[in-house]
């Protein structure tokens, strides 16, 4: 190896490790809504640090290191001016990022990513190791960890919720429910598209008792049904069923046990779609590769799956894989019906 491709290699290592921290950064600007206090015009530092309760030197640096990722930008004067890239950090705009951004790199999400190490070592999810619970019981326990968590979830599927409604023809389906739907972005852009189809929300009470925030509910809420309960004990009937990012978060046996859940309440024929990142065989860059890390770290057993795992667990359920619809996004489709 030339000195010259030694030193490609290190400072590629460098800059992975430089990453991390810009995204830290990140949290920590979007945390005190610096894109917000910039959207109407450039500011100092000290007039962004009066407005958020910060000191200004350090506010300056901060920004100054994003500015070389391409958030925010350092004008000559010094003042600091929103970039397309930090304009997505702020809580009004189009397309906000801000609560995903919040959810991924906030403390409690952080704490628990500390605990890799010991996953490694024992196979034990850091989630658990952190906090002695898994994330859903902590997340019931504390409804503001919960409302970061479905926020940002919300957050997380608008990027992919047109790619999932353009990807699908739902237009034989009379009635459909969203399993573990959250907030109901993805429910309700496809009910958005298709005018004739009915919804059900089906997700935890606490969460489906803020339905709608964070999108627009508005147009579609008079024709879904929201229910609270839980996937392990029962869900409602309807023509077609949804799962996206629910079988990820859980074991092969409970992934089944969710699954045979929904086999009770359809009908043989009828359609199950799950949206979820599907891995994919060798060494190029896949998401579902690096998502399956979160899981790891947050989840007691989730996991992503290649498309032949996914056939089992669908299979043990009682559903036939049918196929896999790949969608502009890291997510595909996978149909399948209920036997
Ligand atoms: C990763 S989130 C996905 C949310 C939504 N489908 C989306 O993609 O934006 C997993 C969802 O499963 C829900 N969930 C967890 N345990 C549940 C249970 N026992 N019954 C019903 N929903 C549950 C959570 O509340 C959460 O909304």
């Amino acid at each position: 190896m030339t000195s010259a491709d030694q030193a490609t290699l290190t400072k590629r290592l460098l800059d992975t490790l430089l990453e991390a921290r810009i995204a830290h950064a990140l949290y920590t600007a979007t945390k005190f809504g610096f894109a917000d206090l910039l959207a109407s015009e450039p500011k100092t530092s000290t007039e962004l640090a009066e407005s958020s309760n910060t000191h200004a030197p350090t506010v300056a640096r901060l920004l100054r290191a994003l500015a070389g990722s391409g958030f925010f930008a350092q004008l000559d004067d010094g003042r600091f001016v929103n970039t397309p890239l930090s304009e997505l950090l702020r809580a009004d705009g189009a397309n906000s990022m801000r609560n995903n951004v919040l959810f991924i790199n906030d403390d409690i999400m952080s704490q628990a990513w500390t605990k890799l190490p010991g996953t490694v070592q024992t196979g034990k999810p850091s989630f658990d190791l952190h906090y002695g619970e898994n994330i859903w019981q902590y997340l019931w326990k504390h409804p503001e960890a919960g409302a970061v968590f479905d926020a940002g979830m919300t957050s997380i599927s608008s990027m992919y919720a047109n790619a999932m409604a353009n990807a699908y023809d739902f237009e034989g389906i009379g009635t459909i429910c969203d399993v573990g739907g959250g907030r109901g972005i993805l429910l309700g852009t496809i009910l958005a598209k298709y005018p004739h189809l009915r919804g059900i929300l089906f997700d935890q009470p606490q969460v489906v008792a803020s339905v709608g925030q964070g999108h627009d509910w508005a147009p579609v809420k008079d024709r879904c049904q929201v229910v609270g309960g839980s996937f392990f004990e029962s869900v409602p009937e309807a023509d077609a069923y949804v799962l996206k990012s629910v079988i990820h978060d859980w074991s092969d046996e409970d992934a089944v046990r969710i699954l045979k859940t929904v086999h009770k309440a359809a009908k043989p024929g009828q359609k199950l779609l799950v949206f979820d990142a599907i891995v994919q065989p060798g060494n190029a860059p896949d998401d579902g590769k690096v998502l399956d890390l979160f899981m790891l770290v947050m989840t007691t057993g989730g996991r992503e799956r290649t498309e032949k795992e996914f056939a089992t667990i669908l299979n043990a359920a009682g559903f036939d894989l049918v196929r896999v619809i790949p969608t502009q996004s890291n997510k595909s489709i996978l149909e399948s019906r209920r036997r």
